[in-house]
């Protein structure tokens, strides 16, 4: 019998990654990465406003680039003919206004350069503003509909972002249809859908992002939108009352897809789901064992059998929505708005000199300009973390607090900037860089303290993503500042190796994703074990985060070490 392969593809915040998949055992046959080029150009995008947009176009050169390069890069000659599904994954809450056809605005002529009709990815913070008035509204309302989402709604969401969008932008109001994840959008594109009515939306981001519930019998009301803001009014009659689990099919390829790829009208397309929720699943995520996708931010991703979570309903998280992670289980969601983000900020500031005073020296040929400012660009991190490894940790060293793109858990706060104390003149690079290290992991031990006190045991950690598999460094400081072991997966694509999961799935090769998962998992490469001399040194500094953290929330008095 001849084998069966699936396709995986995992939009990530920079770039696009496919991965060919034997669908009997895993294996990954080839993979290919694109960086979408308009955003790695800051096109539609400005930082200090927390403006953060992606054009269409990026994602769909980077779907067609990338499964090309995959399939020509396997060798294997009727691979078309070979391939069963495709699914994918992506980040979110990344939605973009569509016409009534499904079209996303940039890519009509009239909106092709508005930031306002493109994709306003996850880290997009302009919508704090929209985003407090939800949560004002809430509060007064009969019906708590924030129950599922932790109780507190963001400004990286859903609504916030609609809301934003349609009172900053009367031309892109006027021609807004609905509004689309863009994990949904894709499988709506490669199945050739003409009618925004008719994509499937996941219940992945419905359940998290817009207020999706089936206890709520679908959106919360019309009433309810527009007494938030009557700009709202109508909305929900135009999105959607049904969802669906990434195990089903969206549909099959569309003739003009199949031709654009390679492959035939016989492939099914998985219904879509988040980066974290299916990279969960590519890395092997068992019943309360935190599974941390630890990329340019962080999704800790838990499941629990709904007998066993009966009413709980976690504060301060993500939310927790019926089959997001695992059809059959509650899947929930907490995380933090930058990881990797963070020390990448750092790296940025460092090369101010090497992006800003390189171009003046004359004598430098352009490729050797070049050359040092590559060098510096993959070097910076690896040197930082050797040099911070090797420096005494006190109790006074250098302190930061992560909340350098807002708090996404616990209590999400968007608003919050980040702070570092402790500084002195013999402070340097590799130094600051520690604290903020540090400070990511401390914000990652108030995520498994808040699910702890709520009730939800955490037994472990499982690590996945861009920074477990990078930094050895940041791995065993998470592992001694959580005092729990964390376990890497071998997988370098697990959110893609987790879309090809769904894609078997939603093609009947399996029954279901726990099967593919057994079937298909690659395992574990390594553990960082916490290191008994560490612990109480961390403990202790970690109870001087929290109160440089509520003093940066509050403006309340810091204790002093003497
Ligand atoms: N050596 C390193 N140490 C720590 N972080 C790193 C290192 N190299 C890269 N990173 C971080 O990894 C992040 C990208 O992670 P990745 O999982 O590849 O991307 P994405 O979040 O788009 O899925 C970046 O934010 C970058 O700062
Ligand atoms: O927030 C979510 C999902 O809810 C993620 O898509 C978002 O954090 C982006 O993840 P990456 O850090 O780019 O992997």
């Amino acid at each position: 019998m001849s084998k069966s392969y699936v396709i995986g593809v995992d939009y990530g915040s920079d770039s696009v990654r496919s991965v060919l998949v034997d669908a009997s055992c895993g294996a990954e046959i080839a993979s290919s990465v694109f960086y979408y080029p308009r955003w790695k150009r800051g096109e539609f995008c400005n930082a200090a406003r927390s403006q953060f947009r992606q054009h269409p176009l990026d994602y769909i050169e980077g779907l067609e680039a990338t499964v090309k390069d995959c399939l020509q890069k396997s060798g294997i000659q009727n691979i078309g003919e070979l391939v069963k599904a495709i699914s994918v994954d992506t980040t979110g809450s990344t939605p973009v206004a569509v016409n009534e056809a499904g079209v996303p605005l940039a890519l009509l002529p009239e909106f092709k350069d508005n930031p306002n009709a493109m994709f306003i990815l996850w880290k997009d913070h302009t919508a704090v503003k929209e985003a407090k008035e939800i949560n004002r509204y809430t509060q007064g309302n009969a019906v708590n509909y924030l129950k599922y989402v932790g109780g507190i709604y963001s400004s990286e969401w859903f609504w916030a972002k609609l809301l934003h969008t349609v009172r900053v932008d009367p031309q892109v109001r006027q021609a807004t249809f609905s509004w689309v994840e863009h994990c949904d959008y894709i499988p709506f594109l490669l199945t050739g859908g003409k009618q925004a009515s008719a994509i499937k939306r996941s219940v992945c981001a419905a359940g998290h992002k817009s207020l999706w519930a089936a206890e709520f019998a679908g959106l919360p009301p019309n009433d309810f939108f527009a007494g938030i803001d009557p700009l709202l009014d109508g909305f929900v009659d135009r999105l959607f009352s049904q969802t669906y689990t990434s195990d089903m099919p969206a549909g099959k390829l569309c003739p003009e897809w199949a031709e654009r790829l390679g492959l035939s009208t016989s492939v099914v397309v998985g219904v879509g789901a988040f980066d974290c929720h299916m990279g969960a699943v590519g890395g092997q995520i068992e019943p309360y064992y935190l599974s941390k996708v630890m990329g340019t931010s962080t999704c800790d991703m838990l499941v629990a059998p709904k007998e066993e979570l009966a009413d709980v309903l976690v504060k301060g998280i993500c939310g927790q929505v019926d089959g997001s992670i695992i059809p059959g289980m509650i899947g929930m969601e907490a995380g933090q708005s930058a990881f990797g983000d963070a020390y990448a900020w750092l790296k940025q500031l460092l090369l101010w000199p090497a992006y800003n005073l390189l171009p003046e020296l004359e004598d430098l040929s352009d490729t050797v300009r070049e050359n040092i400012l590559t060098a510096m660009e993959e070097k910076l991190l690896l040197r930082l973390s050797e040099k911070a490894a090797a420096l005494p940790l006190t109790v006074d060293s250098e302190l930061a607090v992560d909340w350098l793109n807002g708090r996404r858990t616990p209590d999400a706060d968007q608003s919050l900037k980040a702070a570092i104390m402790g500084l002195q003149l013999g402070t340097d690079a590799p130094a600051v860089f520690r604290a903020i290290a540090e400070a990511t992991c401390f914000g990652a031990k108030a995520i498994v303290e808040r699910f702890v006190d709520q009730g939800i045991p955490i037994k472990g950690l499982i690590g996945l993503g861009g920074v477990a598999k990078k930094s050895p460094f940041i791995m065993q400081m998470m592992a001694n500042v959580m005092n729990m072991p964390i376990r890497i997966h071998k997988s370098e694509q697990t959110c893609a190796l987790g879309a090809a999961m769904f894609a078997a799935t939603a093609a009947g090769l399996y029954d279901r994703v726990e099967d593919a998962m057994q079937a298909m998992g690659q395992g574990f490469e390594c553990t960082y074990e916490p290191q008994q001399e560490w612990l109480s040194i961390y403990a202790e500094r970690y109870e001087k985060y929290k109160a440089l953290g509520a003093f940066v929330e509050h403006r309340v008095s810091m204790p002093v070490t003497v």
